[in-house]
């Protein structure tokens, strides 16, 4: 069972009732559980994080079509071109006028989809020749063209809570005949039970199964990969004990525990909390490391984040705010650089995306600083929430005037347009009471 395959593929639910979680989108009695029911399957969208069960459900709704004699065809917008999907439409098309089959096309990262190829389906799904359904971890209203979106229902999946992950594992570990036992009740695990097969007992800590659950971040396929890991490595290295130690390798008793999931899930997936602490530290620790210009720290902090999957869009954010932040004008050109890197992430995505921000974060690390822009701008805040009383109003001088009462009101009255003149211009551009207010130097308020 743990050979070949990943075991998230091997455990992936045939049917809703091995669906778990999701209820807002799938439970009892949402529209689209209906619709699923009675097989009246619309075009979809199905957006949601790595991991929560977008293909699944598309390989549910595709196993019961199968029943109704529907086609499903599956493409991915990672490889296929515009020419594949004039295929699988051409094919449609056929299928409908000459044997009145329908035909689901399963789009998985369709937002890797420019909007030209996006386009190719628009009419084909609004004259019903394709049902469509796309799988997106990005939000859609950004990511699939305005039209083809219109015609598509969206489906938010969420984050799988960790009861979900819970009941997702205890299924794999019952299905790989793995026994949980009860740290409330400390016995020897290795005098359990007794073992006849030529297999040996292999038993997990429930505190294991609750960690893997936890860490996994909603992501079942990183925590049933994770188990997988965790399970082969304890196997393995049983052999490799019984090999140095000369014993022969007999059927015996394993134990998986809480540092094995851990160690498990490092290989598989470096341990990173995505939405809880480890999120903003990291993030914080490659702030502060670009803004002491250290280069190694900053790329080790980046790499930290995005190989335990960080979404490299919220680094690039990041890194538009410390262009301005910590290098402002000392280097105009870092916010030109951050913007690009931002850019270039949204085009391209994960992995090639990193040496982007390699680039960017390497640049910023070795880039002049200054925070002259920020403070003053932070001076004006203070100013501003400080002030006692009205605000003042806007010198009449600086106002526009566009209509003829308020030029009779006094509004433009007097001001100097600075390229008339070809000396400096002696005016005042602040209210009244602040005249000789200098941000650059100190608050003056
Ligand atoms: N709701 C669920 N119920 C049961 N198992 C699930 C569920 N969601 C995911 N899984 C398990 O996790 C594996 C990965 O899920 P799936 O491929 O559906 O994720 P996804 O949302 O399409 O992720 P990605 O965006 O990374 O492709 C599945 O093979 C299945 O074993």
């Amino acid at each position: 069972m743990l050979e070949g395959k990943p075991l998230a593929d091997k455990m992936r639910p045939e049917s809703l009732q091995d669906y778990i979680g999701q209820s807002r989108a799938v439970g009892q009695e949402t529209l689209l559980r209906s619709l699923l029911e009675t097989n009246e399957i619309p075009s979809l969208i199905l957006w949601g994080p790595p991991g929560c069960g977008k293909t699944t459900l598309a390989h549910i709704i595709a196993n019961n079509s199968k029943k109704h004699s529907i086609r499903f065809v599956t493409l991915s917008a990672t490889n296929a071109k515009t020419n594949d999907v004039r295929d699988v439409i051409k094919q449609a098309q056929n299928e409908k006028s000459f044997f009145k089959r329908k035909t689901i096309l399963f789009i998985d990262e369709i937002h890797r989809f420019n909007k030209s190829q996006q386009d190719t389906f628009l009419p084909h799904v609004e004259c019903g020749t394709i049902t469509l359904i796309g799988a997106t971890t990005e939000n859609p209203s950004f990511q699939v063209n305005a039209a083809l979106l219109s015609r598509c229902r969206v489906i938010v999946l969420e984050k799988l809570p960790v009861e979900a992950m819970v009941t997702i594992l205890m299924r794999a570990i019952n299905s790989l005949g793995i026994h949980v036992l009860d740290s409330s009740r400390p016995s020897d695990p290795l005098s359990h039970s007794s073992n006849s097969s030529s297999e040996p007992s292999v038993f997990i800590e429930d505190k294991a199964v609750d960690t893997l659950a936890y860490l996994s971040d909603g992501d079942a396929r990183t925590g049933l990969n994770g188990l997988q890991l965790a399970v082969l490595a304890r196997l393995s290295s049983r052999k490799m004990f019984c090999k140095k130690s000369g014993q022969a390798y007999s059927p015996s008793r394993v134990l998986i525990t809480e540092n094995d999931v851990k160690e498990g899930l490092q290989r598989s997936h470096i341990l990173y909390d995505r939405a809880g602490e480890e999120h903003y530290n990291c993030i914080s620790a490659l702030h502060k490391a670009m803004r002491g210009s250290d280069q190694n720290a900053s790329l080790y902090w980046l790499a930290r984040m995005l190989e335990g999957g960080e979404d490299p869009l919220y680094v690039a954010r990041r890194l538009v705010r410390f262009a301005s932040e910590d290098i402002g004008l000392a280097d105009p050109s870092a916010l030109t650089q951050a913007v690009a890197a931002y850019q270039g992430c949204h085009f391209i995505g994960m992995p090639e995306c990193e040496v982007l921000l390699a680039q960017c974060v390497v640049y910023f690390a070795r880039a002049p600083k200054s925070i002259e822009v920020y403070s003053a701008y932070n001076n004006v805040k203070a100013c501003l929430r400080n002030h006692q009383g009205p605000l003042p109003p806007v010198p009449l001088h600086l106002r526009n005037a566009p209509t003829r009462l308020m030029k009779d009101l006094g509004y433009g009255k007097g001001y100097k347009y600075n390229p008339m003149y070809s000396e400096p211009v002696d005016q005042e551009y602040l209210p009244e009471e602040l005249r000789g207010a200098d941000f650059f130097k100190q608050r003056r308020c």
